[in-house]
Order: structure tokens, then C-alpha cells, then sequence
């Protein structure tokens, strides 16, 4: 959680996408280059979000709902289709790459895979302190100095420094990958299912180091993750995502509770354990996430939708976000319906 639930709640937002869109092209590929005709993979498809200094926003969808999408082009990693990324007030999509080097130190990135983003050829000293060197933040000594009391403060011994990756746990790879992104003193880091690909037992440490450092250093993260059980814990406020857009957003404690967005109650009563948060009835989410390539019409969740109305099919554009309350606002204008009908679907 954050040091502060209400920290910059009146002020100006740490981050604020506007009409965000990441399309890729398929023209990459060598049977669409034969055939000619390239498809727009839409997979990020106008989004508006904030976070607020100190703040955890949890991201969470299926797989290829445009999560990781949405996070690298935040990061200014992917180059936006459109909309705007505001970091600190400046929109970093207007800024040349020069001028976007000086802030890619306060906007970090944690991966998913902590075995495979770690180049297995360097020490850990190289790995962390490469930040150090690009952005010329300290050399020598000073430089080795930093970088034992980076791992010091993931929870590593500074006598790490010299060894290579393959000598460390799933865990501590990702200590050091935590270490790497925290070397250059950063303000937003976007932690892209940090701990998915770690033994249930290690995932829960890796979390609450999280925590801690947000505490220590006044951190804001983006925290992606396909499983709603594991931002519940860490998240003050969770964005729902289904093929490029956002669906439902809300505080945690809002999200888990009436009203939902049907596809959000699919998620939350697919979560395996009981929720002492949840009492809501199973509904199986049917199939998996269309192609973002040809979205369907109208509500893109309405082919997967328990409770589809024949009009969810048949307007121009996506429902819009409606506030129903508190922070609370749901892409679904039946949601008033949702509770009845979806219990009496699962009936
Ligand atoms: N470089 C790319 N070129 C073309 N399509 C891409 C590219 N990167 C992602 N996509 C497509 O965009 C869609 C969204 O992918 P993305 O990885 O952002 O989703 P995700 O929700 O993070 O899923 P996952 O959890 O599996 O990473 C998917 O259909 C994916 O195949």
C-alpha cells in the first residue's frame, strides 16, 4: 500500500495517460509482406488513467488484453499511436528522444521473467550498475559502493556484486532486477507481473519488498498482473482491462465489491480461493480474448458477456466509463442490471 492513501489526491497526478493507443502493424511478417495487406493490432485502444504520487495502481486482465502494451508505452518504450502520457505535467510524447533521456531515470521498468531479463553474461555488479554508467551517476568506487547498498536494500549481500545470475533463486533474480530499476533513484516504476513467474512461497517476499521500498523511497507503481488475488493485496486502486480498454476502475475495496463490470466479476470469481472479500456466485468466463486485430462491435466483452444485451453489439463505440460512485466507474451501462441477472445466469 502506499505511505499515504490521500497522497496527491488534490493535486496534479505523478501520471496521466489521456486517449492512449499502442496499434501495431503486422506488416512485420513475412506472409503479410507477400500478401500485402498489413492489419492493425489494436492493442491498446484509448486509455485514460491517473496515478497519484505514492500510489499502487494494479492492471489487471487475461492475457493479450494489451497490459504489458500499455505499460511499455507509459514507459515511453513503445511509441504511442496516440494520446498523451503526462508525467510530472509534461507530455512525454511531445519531448525528442534527447529530452526524454533525462526523465527515462524517474520512469523504471520491472519484468515479468526474471530469468530471461537478466543478460546471463554479466555480474550483478554490470547488471545494476549499467544504469549508473548510462545516465553517469557515479563511477569507481563510488560506483561499487552504490551497488552494494542497492542489493542491501533488495535484500541481497553486497558480496553478490561479483557473481553472475545463474548462481541465484528465481527470487533473488528478481531482487536484483528490483535493484536495477531502483539505481537510478526513480519516482514510477511499472512492475509488469513481477511475481507470476516465481514459486507461490517466494511470490509473497517479492511483494512485500515491494511494499517496503514504496514506503522507504515514496514510489508510485503500475502493478500488472493477470490475477486480481495478487493486486488485491498491494494495489489502493485497480484498473480493469479487456482487449485495449479499460472496463472498470475504482479503489480496491470498490472493485470487490457491487457494482461490477461483468467481465470484472468473471475475474473475481475466478479466483481460486474463497475471497473473504467476495461472495458473489462462479461464473466461467467462456473461451479466450477475441483478436485484437477484429475486435468485436460495440461492447468488445458482449461475445463473452453472461448478461449481453442484443444493443451491447450494436453501437458505434465502446460504453464509456460512468462513475457510480466514490472513485468508481464502470464501461457498462447495465450494471445496475448486473447483480440479478448474473446471479440469475449462474443459477
Ligand atoms: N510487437 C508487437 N507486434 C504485434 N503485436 C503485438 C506486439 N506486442 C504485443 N502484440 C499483441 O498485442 C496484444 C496485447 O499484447 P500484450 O502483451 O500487451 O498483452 P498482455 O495483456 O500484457 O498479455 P500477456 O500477459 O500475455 O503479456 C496481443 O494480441 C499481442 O499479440
Amino acid at each position: 500500500m502506499s505511505v499515504d492513501n490521500d497522497a496527491g489526491a488534490d493535486d496534479e497526478p505523478l501520471v496521466k495517460i489521456e486517449g492512449l493507443k499502442k496499434h501495431y502493424s503486422t506488416d512485420e511478417g513475412l506472409l503479410d509482406r507477400i500478401i500485402g495487406d498489413p492489419q492493425s493490432v489494436k492493442a491498446v485502444d484509448g486509455v485514460d488513467l491517473e496515478i497519484a504520487e505514492g500510489e499502487t495502481l494494479g492492471l489487471v486482465g487475461e492475457s493479450g488484453c494489451g497490459k504489458s502494451s500499455l505499460g511499455r508505452t507509459m514507459l515511453g518504450l513503445e511509441e504511442p499511436t496516440d494520446g498523451s502520457v503526462y508525467y510530472d505535467g509534461v507530455d512525454l510524447t511531445e519531448l525528442s528522444s534527447s529530452e526524454l533521456r533525462d526523465y527515462r531515470k524517474d520512469l523504471q521498468f520491472v519484468f515479468q521473467n526474471p530469468f530471461a531479463s537478466l543478460n546471463p553474461r554479466l555480474t550483478v555488479s554490470d547488471i545494476v550498475g549499467e544504469a549508473l554508467d548510462v545516465h553517469g551517476l557515479a563511477e569507481g568506487g563510488e560506483r561499487e559502493e552504490r551497488v552494494e547498498e542497492l542489493l542491501e536494500t533488495v535484500g541481497l549481500q553486497s558480496s553478490h556484486a561479483s557473481r553472475y545470475p545463474h548462481e541465484f533463486s528465481g527470487g533473488q533474480r528478481q531482487r536484483i532486477g528490483i535493484a536495477r530499476a531502483l539505481a537510478v533513484d526513480p519516482e514510477f516504476i511499472v512492475c509488469d507481473e513481477p511475481v507470476s513467474a516465481l514459486d507461490v512461497s517466494v511470490q509473497a517476499q517479492i511483494l512485500n519488498l515491494l511494499e517496503d521500498l514504496q514506503e522507504e523511497f515514496g514510489l508510485s507503481y503500475l502493478f500488472i498482473a493477470h490475477d486480481l488475488s495478487v493486486v488485491e493485496h498491494i494495489a489502493d486502486r485497480i484498473a480493469v482491462m479487456y482487449l485495449g480498454e479499460i472496463v472498470e476502475v475504482g479503489t480496491t475495496e470498490e472493485i470487490f465489491s457491487p457494482p461490477y463490470h461483468p467481465y470484472t466479476r468473471a475475474l473475481l470469481s475466478a479466483i481460486p480461493e474463497p475471497d473473504p472479500l467476495w461472495e458473489g456466485d462462479r461464473i466461467i468466463l467462456e473461451g479466450t480474448v477475441p483478436s485484437p486485430i477484429n475486435p468485436p462491435s460495440g461492447c468488445k466483452f458482449h461475445t463473452r458477456c453472461p448478461i449481453a444485451h442484443d444493443e451491447c453489439a450494436e453501437w458505434n463505440d465502446h460504453p464509456d466509463l460512468e462513475a457510480v460512485g466514490g472513485q468508481h466507474s464502470i464501461a457498462c451501462p447495465f450494471h445496475e442490471e448486473i447483480e440479478d441477472e448474473v446471479d440469475a445466469a449462474a443459477d
